[in-house]
């Protein structure tokens, strides 16, 4: 056992509700089981693996080939992507989706609320290597509360004497029963990029269905998200605040044999939906200011 796992299940011995271990390759896993739901968390990357309220099935989606290893990103789940969204604006040597994902956070707090909810706050923070990807210091702060719901609250401070400026996504993979008995409502008549066809500024006309690789950059949308689960008679909410773009991606057949952490066909049974702060929708911090990003997740009936 690391001397981390093991600090960690001292100083957290007073919650039932936490369990601590190491995976294999020695990542740190959170596993949380309260009255409400369940869910499991590594450290590397502040990554929500899984999250399944009592009486329900799994709400996230994870890859039976996800990686846990360090420097890679967990397929599936929430990573959390920061401080960009996709390939860096200037520079495409630099990491996809930014590196926080592939970081060991620490577990700063936890606590058990008087509703049966438990509350996590993870953090990072700047170090030479990541002033190397990102001229900045920061701290960047990851709140997870289990309940019937789970609420992902990402929060940037600007540490720095000059202005930065952030972006990234709570890019949440939600598991489905069948893709093409679902549907995605809530962004009817939003403009979006696609990124499959190159094509930008066009109108989604109604409910979303997939039938083909979907990478959709929806602008100016806060509003939440519906998917109607048909398959598994279901729907799953997701809202969110502090965000004005949402993204749509299920890879599809191609896409999804060209990575080796996605199995064949495990995009039958998924789609992304990304709490996005991408383009015009980045924000400049002036130093010690703060940005939340926050997205809820429930099943409802
Ligand atoms: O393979 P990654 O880096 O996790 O990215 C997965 C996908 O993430 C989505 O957010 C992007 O819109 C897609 O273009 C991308 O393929």
């Amino acid at each position: 056992m690391t001397s981390q796992l093991i600090q960690l299940q001292a100083d957290y011995q007073h919650l039932p509700q936490l369990e601590f271990s190491a995976t294999n390759s020695g990542l740190i896993m959170i596993a949380v089981r309260n009255e409400l739901a369940q869910a499991s968390i590594c450290l590397h990357g502040a990554h929500v693996c899984s999250f399944q309220p009592q009486q329900q099935r799994p709400v996230l989606w994870l890859s039976s080939q996800a990686q846990f290893t360090e420097g890679k990103a967990i397929r599936g789940g929430v990573p959390v992507c920061w401080p960009w969204f996709g390939p860096h604006p200037t520079d495409s040597n630099l990491p996809q989706h930014g590196f926080a994902r592939n970081q060991n956070w620490q577990l700063e707090n936890a606590t058990q609320l008087p509703s049966g909810a438990t509350e996590l706050t993870f953090v990072l923070t700047d170090t030479p290597a990541s002033r190397e990807l990102w001229p900045h210091a920061f701290k960047l702060a990851l709140k997870v509360t289990v309940a019937t719901e789970l609420t992902l609250e990402l929060i940037t401070t600007n540490c720095d004497d000059v202005p930065a400026t952030v972006g990234g996504a709570l890019h949440s993979y939600f598991a489905v029963g069948n893709i093409a008995q679902t549907r995605i409502e809530g962004l009817d008549q939003v403009v979006y990029d696609d990124k499959v066809s190159h094509q930008d500024d066009l109108i989604q006309r109604g409910d979303i269905l997939i039938d083909e690789e979907v990478d959709r950059v929806y602008r100016e949308t806060t509003g939440r998200c519906l998917i109607h689960d048909d398959a598994s008679t279901r729907k799953i909410s997701v809202a969110k605040q502090g965000s004005s773009t949402t993204v749509v991606w299920n890879p599809w057949t191609d896409k999804a044999a060209a990575m080796a952490d996605f199995e064949d066909d495990g995009y039958h049974h998924m789609v992304c939906i990304e709490a996005v702060n991408s383009g015009d929708d980045c924000h400049t911090l002036q130093p010690g200011a703060s940005h939340r990003l926050i997205q809820v997740i429930n099943v409802v009936e």
